[in-house]
């Protein structure tokens, strides 16, 4: 099975890491030829901070290369399977202009983002595609160009996302075969993956909970566990809760009756992790803000409803990360 990964990024580095070592034959495919080269030359590292050995693959068992070549490659030689773990912005700036020699082709992609958005853009983008969406909660981080930190394991769930402005969930395809030769290498590989009716569901809820900790960790640069601290962060995080809540009320998306209280468990069983979005604001990047708390925007006013925080909370963080004028 050849396997396509775009974004050689944290998440990137670790699949390619691990489903390389299980024997998949993985094409990395980066932004910049620099990194493509270092992989070629110095190979791939996924380390662990537990004292687990590291997996290392040496270069010459790599293929990777710039992703401007990608299309090309696709057209002579496709592959099984493509997986895209670009962040949102690269996902809805850059990849519709490398995506479109392969526009009418049938390919199987798999799209690891958090955030909501991205599954309807890309099937605009390829109208014949087959488009899963994978829901994670594995954690990874980039350290160099050739090193990936596996910072937590988690699971995966793999299902066809086809997503509107509810949640009905579709029956699994007639053509999950293909997702579950997938899930079968992810599980070679060491990760703990199925294929799920329930991957909607499971989308909503962790824009639930990234929508809540995410940009109050980002404003006040605290890690997940400190948002539990006072009463105050409490009540913020409460509010923004039940803005979400309404708004996925008035879509008819399912969510659990203690989703509150799952949002808590999250802030204690990840009470130590920068989020993803304090992480991209220490490090002067653009943030997942507009996927996240913008996606719950966009739902609300399809509604007619007003969601002045979530709102307000996009525009206080995208003008945390903006370039100076
Ligand atoms: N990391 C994690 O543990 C988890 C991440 N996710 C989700 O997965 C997605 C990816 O996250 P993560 O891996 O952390 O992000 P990273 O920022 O680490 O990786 C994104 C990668 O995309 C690359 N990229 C950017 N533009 C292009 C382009 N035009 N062509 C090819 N590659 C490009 C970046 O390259 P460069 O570095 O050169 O700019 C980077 O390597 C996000 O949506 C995130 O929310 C979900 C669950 C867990
Ligand atoms: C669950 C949480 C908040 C863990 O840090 C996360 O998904 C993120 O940081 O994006």
């Amino acid at each position: 099975m050849i396997i396509d990964i775009i974004g050689a990024g944290s998440l990137g580095l670790l699949l390619a890491g691990k489903l390389i070592h299980a024997g998949a034959g993985i094409r990395i495919w980066c932004r910049s030829s620099e990194q493509a080269e270092a992989l070629k030359q110095e190979g791939l590292t996924v380390g662990y901070e537990d004292g687990t050995a590291p997996v290392f693959i040496p270069g010459k068992e790599i293929f990777a290369a710039p992703a401007s070549a990608f299309a090309d490659t696709v057209l002579r030689d496709p592959g099984d399977w493509l997986v895209i773990t670009l962040k949102q912005q690269a996902f809805h700036e850059k990849l519709p202009e490398l995506l479109l020699p392969l526009k009418n082709k049938s390919l199987q992609m798999v799209c690891f983002q958090n955030g909501y958005g991205h599954l309807e853009r890309l099937q605009e983008i390829m109208p014949y595609a087959s488009i899963w969406a994978a829901v994670t909660t594995e954690a990874a981080k980039r350290k160099t160009l050739t090193k990936v930190i596996h910072a937590g394991r988690g699971e995966t769930w793999i299902g066809e996302g086809g997503l509107g402005g509810s949640s009905p969930e579709p029956e699994i395809p007639v053509h999950a075969p293909a997702a579950i030769s997938l899930v079968d290498i992810l599980l070679t590989a060491g990760f703990s993956a199925s294929v799920s009716k329930e991957v909607n569901t499971m989308i909503y809820r962790k824009l639930l909970i990234n929508a809540v900790i995410n940009p109050l960790t980002a404003v006040w640069r605290i890690q997940n566990g400190e948002l539990l601290a006072s009463e105050q962060r409490l009540l913020v995080m409460k509010e923004l809760y039940a803005e979400a809540i309404t708004v996925f009320d008035a879509c008819g998306i399912a969510h659990e009756e203690n989703a509150w209280d799952s949002i808590i468990e999250v802030c204690r069983a990840t009470s130590g992790n920068i989020s993803s979005m304090l992480a991209d604001v220490l490090s002067s990047r653009a943030t997942e803000i507009r996927w996240i708390n913008g996606s719950i925007v966009d739902l609300a006013e399809r509604r007619g409803i007003q969601v002045p925080l979530h709102r307000w909370i996009c525009q206080l963080v995208e003008g945390m990360s903006a370039r100076e004028r």
